[in-house]
């Protein structure tokens, strides 16, 4: 695919987009369109048709006609991508984008491209949610074959704006050292100064004052529970780590008492396991959670180790698992893609010490954090693995002590999955339903691939008995669902 450039505005044309391999020889491809916005489809774009072709068209809302710069765009592409500019006729679910920088309108006017990451800020907040519910009925159907009535819910105590929520953000950082972020499926990086989508607790911490050069990217915590944020360094290719630790050291001495730095050197290799040099604090991060069923749990998550965004996904998540996977004591309950283990603790006091706690998860630093978050949980078993092998061991050998990678002799009453965005897959999906739970629990992120696994298993013959959709990323187009799949 070839990008096409807005010379109808000088800086953006002098910005090539990431993959770009020059407009040379393609004259034929018109740089603005106007097009008239069809309906919003998975990703975060309405797909709209100019002389035919399909064009995913961002910052737009079904049934708007909007004047757009195609970003992206070849002649035998089977797609073109564009990026609404102007509204001709605008929805009434149409608002002024809540953050600035993210607005396309705005940011092409400017002579600049928009920050990917928000870019459902432009549509009020309802019409978010019921887009959402669209675009999963219509993934789902399109994908698995299955028609599905879902209705999404919003995280209690949400800003209509839907700012404010992000305990989680990773920013890039510019040549000079100031805090950027990416333009969407582009190098061009837009300096920030705040992060509108993030908790309070980010913007106090003024990151953008500080002079981050030698640094390729800033991650930073700040959890939900109001406990010091921890902001980790990973230095540009070619930084001398030499001087970089002790000028980080000094720059980040103006952060407020309390946050941790560390210094992350990735390995040579991407398998190798980061260095982490402790700049001040700790190395971790604490969140505590409550459970609508009165329990409340704290768990420590190393470094970048994975945590719900949200603010209150975690006990959302917790809440609609627990409903769903109804646990009764003396079940065994595995809990793959398992985290720092989360869902684990709290699925262990419902089985009690009579049962067990399968814990699956395969990055060896989550893991750590799993055991010591379950330490003392005589109930929870945790096991550093990928999920289909873990699957394929208890297979193999039902009757060998868990320890060895058995289930003891026992049988598994209910899986609860939760995989990173690229879903289960084929063989965990087969190997799940071969062990003949009783329930799955399916947390997803991502509606495709939830739905090329619940096509799997509806086809062994599990049926989703309820699926609830949760909007726990405001102003951006993902969402989070629980599904309970029971046999048909
Ligand atoms: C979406 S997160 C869910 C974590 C946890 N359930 C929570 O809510 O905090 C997915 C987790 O799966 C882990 N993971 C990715 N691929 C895996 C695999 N093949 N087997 C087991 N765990 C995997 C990731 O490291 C990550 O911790």
């Amino acid at each position: 695919m070839t990008t096409i450039r807005d010379t109808s505005n000088v800086d953006v044309a002098r910005q090539p987009v990431h993959g770009a391999s020059g407009t040379a020889g393609l004259p034929e491809i018109p740089q603005i369109l106007e097009l008239e916005a069809g309906p919003m489809a998975h990703g975060g774009h309405c797909v709209a048709r100019h002389e035919g072709r399909v064009v995913f068209v961002r910052h737009a809302i079904p049934g708007e006609v909007v004047r757009a710069v195609v970003t992206e765009a070849g002649e035998g592409a089977r797609f073109w991508r564009a990026d609404a500019v102007e509204v001709l006729h605008g929805s009434e679910f149409r608002r002024t984008h809540q953050w600035k920088l993210a607005d396309s309108l705005r940011a092409h006017a400017a002579g600049r491209l928009p920050v990917g990451g928000a870019e459902y800020g432009h549509i009020v907040l309802p019409h978010q949610r019921r887009l959402k519910a669209q675009v999963f009925r219509d993934t789902v159907a399109r994908i698995a074959g299955l028609q599905l009535e879902v209705h999404v819910t919003g995280a209690p105590g949400d800003d209509p704006s839907g700012l404010h929520w992000r305990t989680r953000n990773a920013f890039a950082v510019t040549p000079t050292g100031r805090l950027a972020m990416h333009a969407h499926r582009s190098t061009v990086l837009v300096p920030v100064r705040n992060m509108p989508l993030g908790v309070p607790g980010l913007d106090a911490l003024k990151l953008w004052e500080l002079d981050f050069t030698g640094l390729s990217r800033v991650d930073v915590a700040t959890p939900a529970s109001g406990e010091p944020a921890l902001v980790l360094l990973t230095p540009a290719d070619g930084a001398d780590l030499s001087q970089l630790g002790g000028r980080m050291h000094r720059q980040t001495s103006r952060l407020p008492d309390g946050t941790s730095v560390s210094l992350i050197v990735p390995g040579e290799n991407p398998n190798d396991r980061p260095e982490v040099h402790r700049l001040r604090g700790r190395t971790w991060t604490q969140e505590t959670v409550a459970g609508a069923r009165g329990s409340e749990h704290a768990f420590r998550i190393t470094g970048d180790g994975f945590w719900q965004v949200h603010r209150s996904a975690p006990s959302m998540l917790v809440d609609a698992v627990l409903a769903a996977a109804d646990p009764q004591p003396g079940q065994v309950i595995a809990d793959l893609y398992a985290g720092a283990g989360l869902f684990s603790a709290f699925l262990a006091d419902g089985v009690g010490t009579e049962g067990l706690v399968l814990s699956v998860e395969a990055a060896p630093g989550a893991s750590r954090d799993a055991r010591r978050n379950l330490h003392g949980v005589t109930q929870a078993a945790v096991l550093n693995g990928m999920a289909d092998r873990v699957l394929s061991g208890w297979l193999s050998k039902p009757d060998e002590p868990v320890a060895d990678c058995g289930l003891g002799g026992r049988s598994i009453d209910t899986v609860v999955l939760d995989p990173p965005r690229a879903g289960a897959g084929k063989a965990a999906v087969e190997r799940i339903h071969r062990l003949d739970p009783e329930r799955i629990v399916y947390v997803s992120c991502d509606p495709a691939s939830f739905a090329r696994d619940l096509g799997l298993l509806s086809q062994a013959g599990w049926a989703a008995a309820k699926v609830d959709v949760y909007d726990l990323y405001p102003d951006t187009h993902h969402m989070e669902s629980v599904a309970l799949l029971t046999k048909s």
